[in-house]
């Protein structure tokens, strides 16, 4: 290994590091940059917020952070693991161990009921679906959706709806909670619920990045982070 690939190694909490990150889309014969040179880097337990105008790279860095898209260069590590030098399969397989996902439009399956949704990631990683709901009970009865269990995604109003994704999130334990705008389909009430669920998400432990262009939202979390015409602020 070489002194500078030694010098920069990560601290022991580090979760995040990147470093000079850039991504651009094909336009035509010619690549529009939308990530210039983004270092970021966020420590285990942290509460950060991207917050940026629309079209200001946030959902590009979003999914390269959440292992769905990759970096045309630099380098990324989550948790020590270096990402970029990562197969599409591995790139999956750390996903769904160390990443739970919370999309503004809830991203739950319709024709699953509310359980089938909340277990579906430890049912991917192969655990039986009895040992899955068991697993679950903890996360189901602090999100207070346990009499919801049976339902459709249709059947929720917003707020529940996005309290089974954010269950979801969690039951796999992963080490990075990612929320790309969670309140952005909420009305204001239901949006400070979620917001104040996940302040109370990082008072026991998780890290969590969100995503969001709202600077009241943003203020939910411990350090705001701006991104402007794909560069880091
Ligand atoms: N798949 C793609 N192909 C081509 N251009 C893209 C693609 N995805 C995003 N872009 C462009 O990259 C830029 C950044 O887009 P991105 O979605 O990351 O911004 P954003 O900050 O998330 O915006 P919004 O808040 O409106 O969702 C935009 O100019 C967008 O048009």
């Amino acid at each position: 290994m070489s002194d500078e690939r030694l010098g920069r190694k990560m601290s022991e909490s580090t979760i995040i590091d990147m470093k000079q990150i850039n991504k651009g889309y094909m336009l035509g014969t010619e690549k529009v940059p939308v990530l210039k040179n983004v270092d970021f880097r966020v420590e285990k337990g942290e509460f950060v917020a991207i917050l940026g105008p629309s079209g200001s790279g946030k959902t590009t860095l979003m999914n390269i952070i959440g292992c769905m898209d990759v970096a045309d260069s630099g380098e990324y590590y989550l948790d020590e693991q270096p990402i970029h030098c990562m197969t599409e399969k591995q790139m999956g397989i750390v996903r769904n161990k160390e990443i739970g996902f919370i999309f503004q439009n809830y991203q739950l399956i319709p024709t699953y009921d509310i359980l089938q949704n909340i277990i579906m990631p430890l049912v991917v990683r192969g655990m039986t679906t009895k040992e899955a709901e068991k697993r679950c009970m903890p996360v189901i009865e602090m999100l207070g959706i346990g009499h919801r269990l049976g339902h459709k995604p249709s059947e929720l109003s917003g707020g529940q709806k996005q309290r089974a994704s954010i269950a979801r999130a969690l039951v796999g334990e992963p080490a990075l909670l990612l929320a790309d705008e969670p309140t952005g389909a909420l009305d204001s009430a239901s949006g400070r619920d979620v917001l104040a669920l996940f302040r109370q998400l990082h008072g026991l432990g998780n890290t969590i990045v969100m995503i969001t262009h709202d600077l009241n939202v943003a203020k939910a979390a411990g350090r705001i982070v701006h991104i402007i015409d794909g560069c880091l602020a």
